[in-house]
């Protein structure tokens, strides 16, 4: 990706994650809700994705968009989805079908898949045994408004993509945390994502060719009941870490890069 990359929700953890990884390889636009706190090395701009005028600004001159930008809390009202997730993602589309932007990329959430996580499959799906996967073709099974309004975000690119031909990859991202895996927390062990390969998920998605994507955003742990198959094989994703790799916080296998 040659042109100017928007990233929403740069403020947030995944948006320091991709920056972390990233900085130099792209010319960045990001954009905050709230003015950030220190002077960002890259154009930025302020507003709420929520706001056509702010979502056009926010697109001008770029040829992918990275969105962040939402209310990333499980337990989230319906208000509040409706408005900074749903809405907001719409508007996003909008301004970038109309600005002629290449490719966007949706970061979508595990909640969006969470009631596959049974009282009968649970916890044996979180253990490295245990072969039970998702792939990202099944249809979503959210487990909140939350995981609600990130499968309504994925329909979305489902519709723009095939009305207005718009390039489209819909991440579900598991657990982000950074250094190590969550501790004594299976589930978040079994979806862990690090920093490191956060952002290389995401180069990958701003640099392959597809057309409509729905992959899953985890390190390549033993314990997993989401496939990183599709990833691997549609995005070239490669990543280098691995929940079993560490005690605790401590790493106790070095990453084979
Ligand atoms: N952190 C994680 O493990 C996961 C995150 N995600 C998704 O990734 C995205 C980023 O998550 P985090 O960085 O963890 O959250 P965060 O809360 O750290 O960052 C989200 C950013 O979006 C901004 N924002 C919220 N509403 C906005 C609006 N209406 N207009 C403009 N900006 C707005 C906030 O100011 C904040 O800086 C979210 O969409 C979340 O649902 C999905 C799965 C896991
Ligand atoms: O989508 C998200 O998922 C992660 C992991 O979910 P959790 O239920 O295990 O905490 C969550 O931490 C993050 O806030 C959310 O945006």
């Amino acid at each position: 990706m040659d042109d100017p990359v928007l990233l929403t929700g740069a403020g947030g953890a995944v948006g320091e994650a991709i920056l972390e990884g990233l900085e130099e390889d792209y010319y960045w636009k990001l954009m905050f809700h709230n003015p950030p706190a220190e002077q960002p090395n890259h154009e930025y701009l302020i507003g709420d994705v929520d706001n056509p005028e702010d979502a056009r600004r926010a697109v001008e001159g770029v040829g992918a968009v990275i969105h962040l930008a939402g209310d990333p809390r499980p337990e989230a009202p319906w208000d509040s989805v409706l408005a900074n997730n749903i809405d907001g993602t719409q508007k996003m589309y909008e301004a970038a079908i109309e600005e002629g932007v290449e490719k966007f990329i949706f970061a979508s959430s595990n909640h969006a898949v969470g009631s596959f996580e049974t009282d009968q499959r649970t916890p044996e799906m979180y253990r490295p045994d245990d072969d039970f996967r998702l792939d990202g073709s099944e249809f979503p099974r959210p487990g909140n408004l939350y995981g609600v309004s990130k499968a309504t975000g994925e329909v979305l690119g489902r519709y723009y993509h095939d009305e207005h031909g718009i390039k489209v990859c819909n991440i579900r991202i598991g657990n982000l945390t950074r250094g190590h895996p969550p501790i004594d927390y299976e589930r978040g062990q079994a979806m862990w994502l690090s920093y490191p390969d956060c952002a290389h998920i995401h180069q990958c998605a701003l640099e392959a060719d597809y057309e409509f994507e729905i992959v899953y955003g985890i390190s390549d742990n033993d314990r997993k009941y989401y496939s990183i198959d599709r990833a691997k094989e549609v995005l070239n994703y490669r990543p280098q870490d691995n929940s079993a790799h560490f005690e605790g916080d401590e790493r106790v296998v070095e990453p084979d890069v």
